[in-house]
């Protein structure tokens, strides 16, 4: 497989906190005009391999611009650092294009390898040209585990991420760690049916259900996206936003986590997924049979009405002979 020079890469338009909250709306959560800022021109890393992909397989057409393109598109980048300064130029791209169309910007983290391969959002020149005053961070899935367990997303991103970037403390939408999980998965719905009412997220026309503006996701070997596991029921969920596991197949068991109507109503979705270990799910979602029934959860990512983007390095996309 080659690399070629992506012309318009992941171009989707393309004070440390001393503490935060628990999810919550608060007065300052609510929509307010807002100056546009700029960002400093293109920063686009020049070495990932990009590829429209159609509604099934991954046969695509290299370099073909972001304009016109399909609403899935998969990056591959010979280099972490690479990746990781495309997803901070997609980030900080949409940021800007939500912060100067509605005022705020919904972003939604994950767990795990997605955490690190943030890090360069939290550098210069986005350090200074984002406007971190409007985002609104929230998590995709949860462990019910303390705030300070090593075993936390909140932690993970607080640590790796949010504590080196002046996102206002009350505007980071935690789970609550002190309920059971059935109790913080309801109380997290509650906080997202608050904040749609307030405007702060966005509603899909199409379903309903909240739209983000970004979910950033990551991937697991088996195929799971948040804490939704291939072969659980869970999958199947389709009236609640949040719901909970007990049984997950990866410690820790108990877990809170976002729905697929939920997840499949964001405005864009980016999904990160390197390494060796993952490239029999990348294979089996990109070239695989999107109507079998033993679907993994990576395969029933399905916009609505947005646009996904795949974060991939060469070893993730190493089984598919197409490209
Ligand atoms: O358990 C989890 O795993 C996935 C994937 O993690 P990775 O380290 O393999 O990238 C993560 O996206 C999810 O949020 C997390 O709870």
């Amino acid at each position: 497989m080659s690399t070629a020079t992506a012309t318009a890469a992941a171009a989707a338009a393309s004070t440390s906190l001393s503490s935060s909250t628990l999810c919550r709306s608060s007065p300052s959560s609510s929509i307010l005009a807002n100056p546009r800022r700029s960002l400093p021109g293109r920063l686009l890393s020049s070495s990932a391999a990009q590829f429209p992909l159609g509604p099934v397989s991954a046969m695509a057409t290299p370099g073909a611009s972001a304009e016109g393109a399909s609403r899935k598109n998969l990056l591959i980048f010979d280099a972490e650092e690479d990746l990781s300064a495309s997803l901070a130029e997609h980030t900080a791209g949409l940021s800007e294009k939500f912060v100067a169309e509605r005022g705020a910007f919904t972003v939604v983290l994950s767990g795990g390898s997605l955490i690190k391969a943030l890090r360069k959002l939290a550098e210069p020149p986005y350090l200074e040209a984002v406007d971190w005053s409007r985002w609104h961070v929230f998590w995709a899935d949860e462990r019910v585990v303390p705030k300070d367990h090593a075993d936390s997303n909140y932690k993970l991103a607080m640590d790796g991420f949010l504590s080196k970037v002046p996102v206002p403390a009350n505007q980071i939408h935690a789970m609550n760690d002190t309920l059971a999980a059935e109790g913080a998965a309801a109380d997290y719905e509650s906080c997202l049916n608050q904040l749609m009412k307030n405007g702060v997220i966005a509603s899909s026309p199409a379903t309903g259900f909240p739209k983000f503006d970004l979910m950033l996701l990551g991937m697991g070997p088996d195929g799971h996206i948040a804490s939704l596991f291939p072969g659980h029921p869970i999958v199947h969920e389709n009236q609640k936003l949040v719901t909970y596991v007990e049984d997950s197949p990866k410690p820790p068991p108990e877990r809170i986590t976002f729905t697929f109507p939920v997840i499949n109503s964001s405005a864009h979705i980016a999904l990160m997924v390197t390494g060796a270990g993952k490239a029999g799910a990348v294979h089996k979602t990109l070239s695989g049979n999107e109507l079998s029934s033993d679907l993994l959860p990576v395969e029933m990512i399905e916009p609505q009405d947005g646009e996904m983007t795949w974060f991939t390095d060469k070893q993730a996309v190493s089984m598919l002979s197409s490209l």
